[in-house]
């Protein structure tokens, strides 16, 4: 992709410096618009001694594509700068991931439990350019930690197959692709939720980098696709330019000889008219005046051409502004994408990875103007119980409107994100240390009263809350794990409460 990229880079510039050459006023040059044109000035003069007409030359002969062009160039040296930037950081991200994935291999490389499949895989992963390799990292690290349970061979297990499972649905729900490789990680989403031998777990993992790969491939693919087809654009573009260039400089020598033949045409009746007023002069004027519609005709032909010239440079247009379409989209989609990076697939409110990038941001701001900052995790109770007795699309159905109800209930300057399963993570900025709990609780409540039905039963939803205030000397670990404690209180003390640590 990088080599696709600085070929539309490069197709730019030529294309950048013909359009400041052709900008920059020159005689030799057709459109220019600030030297007077010979061709105009002597048809002018034509047209005032043989039809008595004067005024300014036809149409065809003015300067149309001047002040466009400054345009263009504008708009692509804006192009360029931003083009060239995205290279470097194309660059950039291609060498750090191969680093990370060199040592990733090399660490696989190192366990003997890696089947032959995974070798496959990993030659797949050496490649220069995979992406989301955080996520790959994360799902190799599942994968070892799957396989270390299976053989058992592992003293120091300190992950449980219902921890694995868990942290396997969440990166499945911060994977960003759609269409078919989007409905297979459902799928093993679902697998995973209704697991029944731990044994498969390795196999789904493995399953589940393949369909990175495939997604990252097909992401690649698709960019790939967009340059090649910008880069055909651009050929084309400036291909139509370098002639539309050459035909104005050809049209221009023409002119200027026709120009010099109409003048020479116009000194001879002169000196005729002058030196002899009898019959012989009225038959040389004739044979003269033949020889100037000759040039006319000619001179029409030229005007054709130069008819077509600019039909040409309309075509240019229409493409610049289809390339600028599709830069558009493409941006669309890049930015679509990035949401995607930071939205969950089910509840579609934040995830996780929103949510580190939210407390940063909150706690940057705490340490800096010291207003209160409250974090608390809510936690379904006995989730399990919904999804063994009422099945999983039941229980997806609840956590989407669960999810709803809190975002609902909270202020706009929240912020809430799912953060596990059935948990989710809460952010109340500058609250009123007195007063956390007063929110916290309406949203219990609320949460009580959704009346859901399942399998026509009303069933009762309710909600553990462990919530914190940071404290002085606090960073976002210590209060999260503050947070975390007053949870697993709320849950042992009969659940269905807040407790405030
Ligand atoms: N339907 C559905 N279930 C999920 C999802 N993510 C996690 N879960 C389920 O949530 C349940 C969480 O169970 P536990 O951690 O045992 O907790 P619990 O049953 O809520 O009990 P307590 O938290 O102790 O009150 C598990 O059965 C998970 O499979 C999801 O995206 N959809």
């Amino acid at each position: 992709m990088l080599k696709e990229l600085a070929s539309v880079i490069d197709r730019l510039e030529d294309l950048l410096a013909d359009l400041q050459q052709q900008e920059t006023p020159s005689p030799g040059r057709v459109f220019s618009s600030t030297t007077p044109e010979p061709i105009s000035r002597l048809v002018n003069h034509w047209q005032k001694l043989f039809v008595g007409q004067s005024g300014p030359a036809p149409s065809a002969l003015q300067p149309a594509a001047a002040s466009g062009t400054s345009r263009w160039v504008e708009e692509l040296e804006h192009l360029l700068i931003r083009l060239r930037h995205g290279h470097k950081r194309l660059h950039q991200v291609q060498q750090s991931t191969s680093n990370r994935l060199r040592q990733t291999t090399l660490l696989l490389q190192q366990s003997d439990f890696s089947p032959p499949e995974a070798d496959a895989l990993l030659s797949e992963l050496e490649g220069p350019d995979a992406g989301h390799q955080e996520q790959l990292w994360k799902l190799i690290d599942c994968y070892q930690a799957a396989l270390a349970l299976c053989t058992e061979r592992h003293t120091n297990i300190s992950t449980s197959y219902h921890e694995l499972r868990v942290r396997l649905q969440l990166l499945i729900d911060e994977l960003p692709f759609s269409g078919d490789i989007a409905s297979e990680l459902n799928k093993i989403k679902r697998q995973l939720l209704q697991l029944v031998d731990d044994n498969l777990l390795p196999g789904l993992c493995l399953q589940l980098i393949e369909l990175t790969i495939e997604g990252c491939r097909q992401e690649r693919h698709n960019s790939t696709l967009f340059l090649a087809q910008l880069n055909n654009n651009l050929g084309e573009m400036h291909h139509h330019f370098a002639i539309s260039l050459s035909e104005g400089e050809a049209l221009f020598d023409a002119r200027t000889h026709h120009g010099h033949h109409i003048a020479g045409e116009l000194r001879a009746i002169g000196e005729h008219l002058v030196s002899q007023d009898n019959a012989p002069l009225k038959e040389e004027i004739e044979l003269r005046m033949r020889s100037i519609s000759h040039v006319l005709v000619q001179h029409e032909r030229l005007q054709e051409r130069e008819r077509s010239l600019l039909n040409r440079m309309n075509a240019m247009e229409q493409q610049i502004q289809s390339l600028k379409r599709e830069s558009n989209n493409f941006k669309q989609q890049l930015s679509a994408q990035n949401d995607k990076l930071f939205i969950d697939n089910l509840t579609q409110i934040y995830n996780r990875a929103a949510m580190e990038e939210r407390l940063a941001v909150e706690y940057r701001r705490w340490l800096r103007y010291q207003t209160p900052l409250c974090v608390a995790l809510l936690d379904i109770d006995y989730f399990k119980d919904i999804n063994d007795r009422y099945g999983h699309l039941a229980g997806d159905k609840a956590l989407r409107l669960i999810a709803r109800t809190i975002q609902k209930s909270l202020r706009d300057s929240d912020f809430v994100a799912r953060y596990g399963g059935e948990e989710f993570l809460i952010l109340l900025n500058n609250v009123n240390p007195e007063h956390i709990r007063i929110p916290l609780e309406k949203l219990r409540e609320q949460l009580k009263k959704i009346p859901f039905r399942f399998k026509n039963e009303r069933v009762t939803i309710t909600a553990s809350i462990g919530a914190t205030l940071f404290l002085q000397g606090d960073n976002t670990t210590s209060a999260l794990e503050r947070a975390d404690q007053a949870l697993y209180r709320a849950k042992h003390e009969g659940r269905d409460q807040i407790i405030i640590a």
